[in-house]
Order: C-alpha cells, then sequence, then structure tokens
C-alpha cells in the first residue's frame, strides 16, 4: 500500500499527496479497499505519480461534474491535456467539448437516445434477449463475457446504430479499449492497444460510419438526416456515429458482465431477482453503483479554484473517481460496500452527472433489464466455473472471460 508524502507547500490548505498509482495492476484487480485509502486522504488529494488532484468522495465530485465552465472537458476527459498533448485521435465534439458547442451536439444525440426514440426498440430487443437465454439453457455451461455480455450489445445496439454485421466481433470491442484505455496514462496497456488497432479497427471504424454504410431508420442515418436539416454541420454527422460506438458497446457489456459477476458472487441476491423479474431494473442500478464499469475521468481547471478548502491552480488535472463515489458511505450509508438489490441505489455516479451524463444510459439500462428480466424468468441459479479473468483497462472493469453454469427454473 502507498504512503502519503509530506503536505504540499504552494496549496492555501495542506492537499494531501499520494504515489497510489489507480493504473497498476493491483489498483483494478481490487480498486475498493484504495478507494477507501484515498477518501480517507481528504476530499481533495494529490496524485503525485500523475501530477493530478483526485477527488474520491460523492459529495465533491458531484460538485465538480456540476461545474463544467469551472472544470471543463474540451481539454480532454483523461489524463492527457490537449492543450499540451496531441489526442490521439480528433476529439469528440459532444465529450470533449464545453457549452454551449456542447449543448448543441449533446441535443441531437440526446433526442436520437431518448426513451421516447428507443421505446419501439423494446421488442426488438426482448426477442434477441429470448432467442440468447434460449441459445445459453441449451449450452448450460458458457463463458458469460463471449456467449452473452458481449453478444448481446454486438447483436442489439450495433443494429439499432445500423452498422454492418460483419467486422463487429473483431473491430468494435479492441476500438472502445482504446477510447478507454485513452483517458488513462499512455501506460503500457494503451501503447499495445494503440498498436495493435492501428491494424485496422481505427479505419474500419471510419468506413462504417459513412453513410452508404448505415442502415435507414438507424442511428447512424438519423444522425445524417439530423447534418440534412441542418442541427448538425455535415462532417459531424459521421463523427457522433462514432460517438455512438465509442461509448455504447464496451460499457454495456463490462456493465453485463459486472451483473452476471455479482450474481454469481451472492447467489441470494439472484434468488431474490429470479422470485420477482419485475426487479431486474432496480437490480441493474444497484450493479452500477455496487460495480460501476467506468471508473475514473478527469476535468481540467479553467481558473484557479478552491476545492474544499484546497486551492488549485488553472490548467490542473482533476481525476474524479466515480467508482469510489458509488461506494462512499457518506452517501450510501454504512451498507455502502454491500450488494443490495433491494437498496434504492438511483442517483448512483455509474453514468456521471450534470451536462456530460451519460447520454446514452437510457438504451444501456434498456439493454440491461431486459437481459435481466430474460434470464430472471428462466435461471434459477448462475454458478461461476473457476475464477473470472479480469479485463484490465485504464478506465472500465469487467472481465475477459467467465466461465458459468446455469440452472434452469
Ligand atoms: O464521443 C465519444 O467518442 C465518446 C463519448 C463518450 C464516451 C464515454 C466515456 C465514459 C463512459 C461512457 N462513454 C466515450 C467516447
Amino acid at each position: 500500500m502507498q504512503t502519503t508524502a509530506p503536505v504540499d507547500r504552494e496549496a492555501a490548505v495542506a492537499v494531501p499527496r499520494t504515489d497510489f498509482d489507480p493504473y497498476a495492476d493491483a489498483a483494478l484487480d481490487d480498486p475498493y479497499p484504495h478507494y477507501e485509502m484515498l477518501r480517507e486522504l481528504g476530499p481533495v488529494f494529490y496524485l503525485s505519480r500523475y501530477e493530478a488532484y483526485g477527488l474520491a468522495r460523492h459529495a465533491e465530485i458531484d460538485a465538480v461534474l456540476r461545474d463544467p465552465v469551472t472544470f471543463c472537458s474540451s481539454a480532454g476527459v483523461g489524463l492527457a491535456n490537449f492543450h499540451t498533448t496531441e489526442p490521439w485521435r480528433k476529439p469528440s465534439i459532444i465529450l470533449e467539448v464545453d457549452p454551449p458547442m456542447h449543448g448543441r451536439t449533446r441535443k441531437v444525440v440526446a433526442g436520437l437516445l431518448a426513451p421516447a426514440s428507443i421505446g419501439p426498440l423494446r421488442a426488438r430487443f426482448e426477442q434477441e434477449a429470448d432467442r440468447l437465454v434460449d441459445r445459453l439453457l441449451e449450452k448450460g455451461r458458457f463463458d458469460a463475457v463471449t456467449d452473452l455480455c458481449e453478444a448481446y450489445p454486438l447483436k442489439v445496439f450495433a443494429d439499432a446504430v445500423g452498422i454492418p454485421a460483419e467486422g463487429r466481433e473483431q473491430y468494435l470491442l479492441p476500438y472502445g479499449d482504446m477510447v478507454f484505455n485513452a483517458f488513462g496514462p499512455v501506460n503500457e496497456r494503451f501503447r499495445k492497444c494503440l498498436a495493435k488497432a492501428q491494424s485496422g479497427a481505427i479505419d474500419w471504424i471510419a468506413e462504417v460510419c459513412k453513410r452508404e454504410n448505415l442502415t435507414p431508420g438507424g442511428f447512424g442515418a438519423r444522425l445524417y438526416e439530423a447534418a440534412d436539416e441542418g442541427l448538425l454541420a455535415p462532417e459531424e454527422a459521421p463523427m457522433l456515429v462514432r460517438t455512438l460506438l465509442s461509448a455504447g458497446l464496451d460499457t454495456t457489456v463490462f456493465t453485463l458482465c459486472n451483473a452476471i459477476r455479482s450474481f454469481t458472487r451472492f447467489p441470494d441476491q439472484w434468488a431474490l431477482v429470479h422470485a420477482n423479474p419485475s426487479m431486474a431494473r432496480q437490480a441493474l442500478e444497484e450493479v452500477l453503483r455496487y460495480e460501476s464499469t467506468f471508473h475514473s475521468f478527469y476535468r481540467t481547471t479553467t481558473r484557479e479554484v478552491e476545492v474544499a478548502g484546497v486551492t488549485m491552480g488553472p490548467e490542473q488535472k482533476v481525476c474524479v473517481f466515480i467508482g469510489s463515489a458509488n461506494r462512499d458511505p457518506r452517501r450510501w450509508g454504512d451498507t455502502a460496500d454491500r450488494f443490495d438489490v433491494t437498496r434504492r441505489a438511483a442517483g448512483n455516479m455509474a453514468f456521471g452527472t450534470g451536462v456530460h451524463g451519460c447520454a446514452g444510459q437510457m438504451i444501456a439500462r434498456l439493454e440491461g433489464e431486459i437481459v435481466l428480466t430474460a434470464l430472471a424468468r428462466r435461471v434459477k441459479s448462475f454458478e461461476a466455473e473457476g475464477t473470472p479473468v479480469i479485463h484490465y483497462n485504464n478506465s472500465v472493469r469487467g472481465y475477459t472471460s467467465m466461465p458459468v453454469r446455469i440452472t434452469a427454473a
């Protein structure tokens, strides 16, 4: 366990320094004891290894994410400051921009992914979930990552965007892996990703975002229609298709992984959901709180600002550990570390909060709720077959492999 060094001389109030490395495998194996240590350091601390401030408590993270002017996104939402470091790809026109520009692109994407727009997808999402559960019950034992958690979003969400079926397995997840590694340091993990992705994913994504490759009526085609209507500049449509493919796959895959993992660890919780499938949506919310898929990202100060008595200069990177906010006993009480599907987990930070709160959170919830409901109706129990293999990534948590055995109801 890392130690804290003497106080930082410059800060008005001593800011505790730590050489904790959030990106070390040991931290990714089980971040929660480390998050506990960070929360106890104070409301604000300094990650000396990365020369960035850090917040691990719910209240301060909530305040920072609700102030996009002081804590901006246009310098990148990862450790790299776009004012001094060349971004690895053209910055996103929704994630890596500030108001007012952000408001315009956000309005278009949020409209596309709003309940009214995704409601008509429910029937085909349910049909696909039932077909998938049929296959899993026939198998009895399978790898929950490849056969369930990856298979489902790669089919239903990629179909909803309207991209070709060919090449999805090969390119979509590796591309997302790179997107989420890019929010961390340029470490070995990220460098390996970049090298691999040069081999095809980046070109494949650019190709499938072209209008001629998108199914009419899908989210992608509808972004080009928004450009036709003047709501977007022509070159912004493919950029927002790239957004959907960057943000909408790995996150839901890992959320499903974290759900299955939690239910194999806590079979009594699955028993509750199996007994009452209408709890699926609420159970999913507790999965999102308990094992947030997306764990940490950054904002950059646009001026000198004081947070909890600590004065930060301008151009400072501030890491918000939303995975820790979701376990903060100051917000969730002393059962914060308990996986409890009967808890009211709404208000968790899994999708962030404020103007940049995840625009796709409703379709993510729809996918999760439908899969868990289909499983709850027909699967009595999940048993883990051996230890699952963690997927190591700089900012999202999930699994590479998770052999399970299921028992039909
Ligand atoms: O506009 C993009 O390319 C983009 C937008 C959003 C994300 C994202 C970040 C964290 C969690 C979920 N989504 C990634 C990429």
